[in-house]
């Protein structure tokens, strides 16, 4: 009967909880959400810390015109922000001694204009990297620029790239498409709104309808099993009505009507080959090896007094401009893991903590290193580029994304590989249909998305998209 063959969604994330969401919204209730962590979220991962609750996946709302996560909840949410668009940062040398700030804001608005000019594009060519580079040097020649010291500039640009790839998850700019990125949207507006101290899994009462009215309230969690972790999804695309077989790690099995399938594509990149049989069909495993996935980091710090606030000035962030000598000291004592910081940040709404974020795929010994070293590391770096000696935080917290086996990384990015390959989100969503064209594999997550790959409200979008998918198989 039907009851015994649900629909099935793997994956408890955004984009397992909003097609869950869909579905019962369509009055299709016979779901169950197989988890192979212990929790709720994915890669939105909100924890408490100091004195309300941090994030370390998802942070900020990316935008409002056109952004799922923000209409839903603008009514009943008051956002905050961190001011990364209307401030500066404090750029460091890591030396220590001081460098011109008024130097360095002509070169960062020069850059980020080059920047924002380039998601608009008409016939966009080649990587991110090699379009900055053309476009920068021009304007090198322009007399704002003239006078600036090529050493700075040469530093400027480092960070410049290395800020493109934490925002991106990319190892480096050259291997990010300029077409792929005009091929995608932006949501306009406030690129950096926050969810206070309370978390982006306020999120999740939304999509569950908890908030704003509790009487609505659709019981997802209840639908969850937890350490669930799927080995095997079977199906048969030759009759029209057998139904796909899910297999976990556990020895336990389901039998399914539906699979969504949301886990990122970090896993399908890794497992797509004992995960599915039969084999997936070829378009969609050359858009899963040739779509790029990479990864971010992020460490909190707690302090008992923001070190960091001068009397009456404003403070955004340290960004640290790396002299060679100070990168080969990294090196040879086993902190060459900092030189991919992006930057140091205040966090909205804690005014005792810092947030350090990390680009560049190379994080694997990040991840691997103790928290005592990395706390102790972050404070040699502040300590040396501010050139005084600092308290010692009283708590942190950081990431693991990259090592953690269910997510292999932090998000997806259109890659110079998947513009050879000429594949895109679009191929990795391609459901897989049954000979009574029944859509028996669905696929969501946000590496999916057409729109917004990568972002919280594009994973969203594709629990939605694939949710009515299976409705209107049905209507
Ligand atoms: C550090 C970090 C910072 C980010 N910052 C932002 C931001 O500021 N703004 C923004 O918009 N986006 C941000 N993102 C991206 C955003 O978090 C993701 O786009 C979104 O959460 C992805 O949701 P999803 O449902 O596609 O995937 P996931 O959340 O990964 O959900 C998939 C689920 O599948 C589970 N799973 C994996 N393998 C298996 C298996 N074999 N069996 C069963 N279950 C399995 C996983 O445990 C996971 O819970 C960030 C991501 C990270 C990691």
């Amino acid at each position: 009967s039907d009851m015994d063959n649900p629909i099935i969604i793997i994956g408890s994330g955004l984009s397992g909880f909003a097609a869950a969401r869909r579905l019962m919204d369509n009055d299709i209730n016979n779901i169950v959400i197989l988890e192979a962590e212990n929790r709720i979220g994915g890669r939105i991962n909100s924890v408490r810390f100091s004195d309300g609750i941090i994030d370390l996946g998802a942070q900020w709302v990316h935008g409002q015109k056109n952004n799922l996560i923000y209409e839903m909840t603008r009514n009943n949410f008051d956002f905050g922000t961190t001011p990364f668009e209307e401030m500066y940062s404090t750029f460091v040398l890591t030396n220590g001694t001081k460098t011109d700030q008024k130097d360095i804001r002509k070169i960062v608005d020069v850059a980020y204009k080059i920047i924002d000019d380039i998601d608009d594009l008409e016939d966009p060519q080649g990587s991110i990297g090699e379009t900055f580079n053309k476009k920068f040097d021009k304007a090198l020649k322009s007399s704002k620029l003239k006078n600036i010291e090529p050493s700075v500039i040469e530093l400027m640009k480092e960070n410049i790239e290395r800020n493109y790839n934490g925002y991106t998850a990319s190892n480096s700019w050259y291997d990010l498409s300029a077409k792929k990125n005009s091929e995608e949207g932006k949501a306009s507006g406030n690129q950096y709104l926050t969810w206070k101290k309370q978390g982006f899994k306020t999120f999740f009462n939304f999509l569950t309808k908890k908030a704003p009215n509790p009487a609505q309230y659709l019981n997802i969690e209840s639908k969850v099993q937890l350490n669930k972790k799927v080995t095997n999804i079977k199906y048969n695309t030759k009759d029209e009505t057998s139904n796909v077989a899910v297999t976990c790690s556990d020895g336990s099995s389901y039998s399914a009507k539906h699979v969504i399938f949301t886990p990122s594509l970090g896993v399908l990149k890794k497992y797509h080959e004992s995960l599915f049989s039969p084999a997936l069909p070829q378009q969609k495993i050359l858009a899963i090896k040739n779509y790029g996935f990479g990864t971010v980091g992020k460490v909190f710090l707690e302090f008992e007094h923001p070190f960091w606030l001068e009397q009456g000035k404003p403070f955004l962030a340290y960004e640290f401009l790396w002299l060679e000598q100070d990168k080969k000291e990294a090196k040879s004592t086993n902190r060459e893991w900092m030189i991919n910081i992006t930057g140091i940040y205040v966090v909205d709404q804690f005014p005792n903590l810092l947030e350090v974020f990390l680009g560049g795929s190379n994080l694997n010994e990040f991840e691997t290193f103790s928290d005592s070293k990395i706390t102790e590391d972050c404070m040699w770096l502040l300590e040396k580029s501010l050139s005084k000696s600092l308290p010692k935080p009283k708590a942190m917290t950081r990431t693991k994304w990259l090592t953690n086996d269910n997510f292999l990384g932090a998000y997806s990015y259109g890659s110079m590989d998947a513009e050879k390959a000429n594949i895109g989100p679009k191929d990795i969503a391609e459901s897989i249909l049954n000979a009574d064209e029944s859509p028996i594999l669905l696929f969501a997550g946000e590496a999916t998305d057409e729109k917004y790959p990568s972002m919280a409200h594009g994973a969203v979008r594709s629990g939605f998209r694939a949710a009515d998918e299976i409705v209107k198989f049905y209507e």
